[in-house]
Protein backbone atom coordinates (compact mmCIF):
# COMPACT_ATOMS: atom_id res chain seq x y z
CA UNK A 1 0.00 0.00 0.00
CA UNK A 2 1.45 3.69 -0.96
CA UNK A 3 2.09 6.33 2.15
CA UNK A 4 -0.54 8.43 0.75
CA UNK A 5 -3.65 5.46 0.85
CA UNK A 6 -1.85 3.76 4.25
CA UNK A 7 -2.35 7.83 5.74
CA UNK A 8 -5.97 7.43 4.16
CA UNK A 9 -6.27 4.02 6.44
CA UNK A 10 -5.40 5.93 9.15
CA UNK A 11 -7.25 8.67 9.16
CA UNK A 12 -10.74 6.72 8.88
CA UNK A 13 -9.18 4.17 11.59
CA UNK A 14 -8.82 7.70 13.82
CA UNK A 15 -12.64 8.72 13.02
CA UNK A 16 -13.64 5.30 13.71
CA UNK A 17 -12.46 5.49 17.41
CA UNK A 18 -13.59 9.43 17.83
CA UNK A 19 -17.25 7.50 17.17
CA UNK A 20 -16.37 4.87 19.50
CA UNK A 21 -15.20 7.13 22.12
CA UNK A 22 -18.35 9.62 21.54
CA UNK A 23 -20.89 6.40 21.95
CA UNK A 24 -19.19 4.43 24.44
CA UNK A 25 -18.08 7.31 27.00
CA UNK A 26 -19.84 10.68 26.13
CA UNK A 27 -23.60 10.36 28.52
CA UNK A 28 -25.06 12.44 25.63
CA UNK A 29 -23.81 10.08 23.04
CA UNK A 30 -25.19 7.02 24.94
CA UNK A 31 -28.66 8.54 24.83
CA UNK A 32 -28.24 9.54 21.44
CA UNK A 33 -27.69 6.29 20.15
CA UNK A 34 -30.05 4.43 22.70
CA UNK A 35 -33.05 6.57 21.07
CA UNK A 36 -31.14 6.67 17.45
CA UNK A 37 -31.79 2.51 18.11
CA UNK A 38 -35.21 2.64 19.42
CA UNK A 39 -36.62 5.42 16.42
CA UNK A 40 -34.70 2.76 13.82
CA UNK A 41 -36.81 -0.38 15.98
CA UNK A 42 -39.89 1.18 15.32
CA UNK A 43 -39.39 2.31 12.10
CA UNK A 44 -38.79 -1.86 10.87
CA UNK A 45 -41.90 -2.27 12.83
CA UNK A 46 -43.66 0.35 10.46
CA UNK A 47 -42.77 -0.63 7.30
CA UNK A 48 -41.38 2.27 6.05
CA UNK A 49 -40.96 3.27 2.19
CA UNK A 50 -37.60 4.57 0.97
CA UNK A 51 -38.34 8.06 1.49
CA UNK A 52 -39.36 7.66 4.49
CA UNK A 53 -36.22 5.59 5.99
CA UNK A 54 -34.02 8.86 4.20
CA UNK A 55 -35.86 11.37 6.36
CA UNK A 56 -35.65 9.18 9.40
CA UNK A 57 -32.29 8.50 8.63
CA UNK A 58 -31.44 12.17 7.58
CA UNK A 59 -33.25 13.45 10.74
CA UNK A 60 -30.99 11.47 13.61
CA UNK A 61 -27.71 11.59 11.54
CA UNK A 62 -28.50 15.01 11.91
CA UNK A 63 -28.96 14.82 16.32
CA UNK A 64 -25.77 13.04 16.41
CA UNK A 65 -23.84 15.21 14.26
CA UNK A 66 -24.54 18.42 15.66
CA UNK A 67 -23.65 16.14 18.99
CA UNK A 68 -20.66 15.57 17.82
CA UNK A 69 -19.77 18.82 17.35
CA UNK A 70 -21.36 19.96 20.56
CA UNK A 71 -19.60 17.63 22.63
CA UNK A 72 -16.29 18.73 21.07
CA UNK A 73 -16.92 22.87 21.51
CA UNK A 74 -18.08 21.87 25.18
CA UNK A 75 -14.38 19.98 25.42
CA UNK A 76 -12.33 23.07 23.80
CA UNK A 77 -13.94 26.07 25.77
CA UNK A 78 -13.53 23.60 29.35
CA UNK A 79 -9.88 23.28 28.16
CA UNK A 80 -9.40 26.62 27.24
CA UNK A 81 -11.06 28.08 30.55
CA UNK A 82 -12.90 26.28 33.81
CA UNK A 83 -13.93 29.77 35.53
CA UNK A 84 -17.23 31.75 34.26
CA UNK A 85 -16.54 33.35 31.49
CA UNK A 86 -19.66 35.05 29.55
CA UNK A 87 -18.39 34.57 25.99
CA UNK A 88 -17.92 30.81 26.74
CA UNK A 89 -21.58 31.05 27.57
CA UNK A 90 -22.36 32.19 24.41
CA UNK A 91 -20.44 29.56 22.71
CA UNK A 92 -21.80 26.48 24.88
CA UNK A 93 -25.23 28.14 24.63
CA UNK A 94 -25.19 28.31 20.62
CA UNK A 95 -23.57 25.08 19.87
CA UNK A 96 -26.76 23.27 22.44
CA UNK A 97 -28.84 25.18 20.41
CA UNK A 98 -27.73 23.53 16.96
CA UNK A 99 -28.35 20.17 19.33
CA UNK A 100 -32.25 21.63 20.05
CA UNK A 101 -33.11 22.54 16.71
CA UNK A 102 -31.77 19.09 15.26
CA UNK A 103 -33.67 17.67 17.96
CA UNK A 104 -37.11 19.08 17.26
CA UNK A 105 -36.57 18.34 13.33
CA UNK A 106 -36.32 14.37 14.34
CA UNK A 107 -39.32 14.82 16.79
CA UNK A 108 -41.28 16.60 13.94
CA UNK A 109 -40.20 13.96 11.56
CA UNK A 110 -40.45 10.75 13.51
CA UNK A 111 -44.21 12.02 14.58
CA UNK A 112 -45.13 12.76 10.91
CA UNK A 113 -44.06 9.57 10.14
CA UNK A 114 -43.93 7.03 12.45
CA UNK A 115 -46.95 8.28 14.45
CA UNK A 116 -50.14 7.36 12.22
CA UNK A 117 -48.33 4.05 11.12
CA UNK A 118 -48.32 2.94 14.78
CA UNK A 119 -51.64 4.18 16.07
CA UNK A 120 -52.87 1.73 12.57
CA UNK A 121 -50.70 -0.86 13.99
CA UNK A 122 -52.28 -0.78 17.62
CA UNK A 123 -55.75 -0.35 16.87
N1 LIG B 1 -17.13 28.34 31.58
C1 LIG B 1 -18.41 28.72 31.44
N2 LIG B 1 -18.75 30.02 31.40
C2 LIG B 1 -20.04 30.41 31.26
N3 LIG B 1 -21.09 29.57 31.16
C3 LIG B 1 -20.82 28.25 31.19
C4 LIG B 1 -19.50 27.75 31.34
N4 LIG B 1 -19.55 26.40 31.35
C5 LIG B 1 -20.85 26.08 31.21
N5 LIG B 1 -21.63 27.17 31.11
C6 LIG B 1 -23.09 27.22 30.97
O1 LIG B 1 -23.62 25.96 31.35
C7 LIG B 1 -24.31 25.32 30.25
C8 LIG B 1 -24.00 23.85 30.27
O2 LIG B 1 -22.62 23.66 30.02
P1 LIG B 1 -21.89 22.27 30.18
O3 LIG B 1 -20.53 22.34 29.60
O4 LIG B 1 -22.02 21.81 31.60
O5 LIG B 1 -22.83 21.41 29.21
P2 LIG B 1 -23.58 20.05 29.47
O6 LIG B 1 -24.51 19.88 28.31
O7 LIG B 1 -24.16 20.02 30.84
O8 LIG B 1 -22.35 19.08 29.23
P3 LIG B 1 -21.82 17.80 30.01
O9 LIG B 1 -23.00 17.21 30.75
O10 LIG B 1 -21.31 16.94 28.90
O11 LIG B 1 -20.72 18.34 30.89
C9 LIG B 1 -23.77 26.06 29.00
O12 LIG B 1 -24.70 25.99 27.93
C10 LIG B 1 -23.55 27.45 29.52
O13 LIG B 1 -24.77 28.18 29.57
Amino acid sequence: MSRYWMARYKSILFAVAGIRTFFSKEVHGRLHLILALIAISLSFLCGLNALEWLFILLSLTLVIVTEMFNTCIERIMDYLNKNYDPRIKVIKDVAAGAVLVAAIFAIVVSAVILLPKLFDLVF
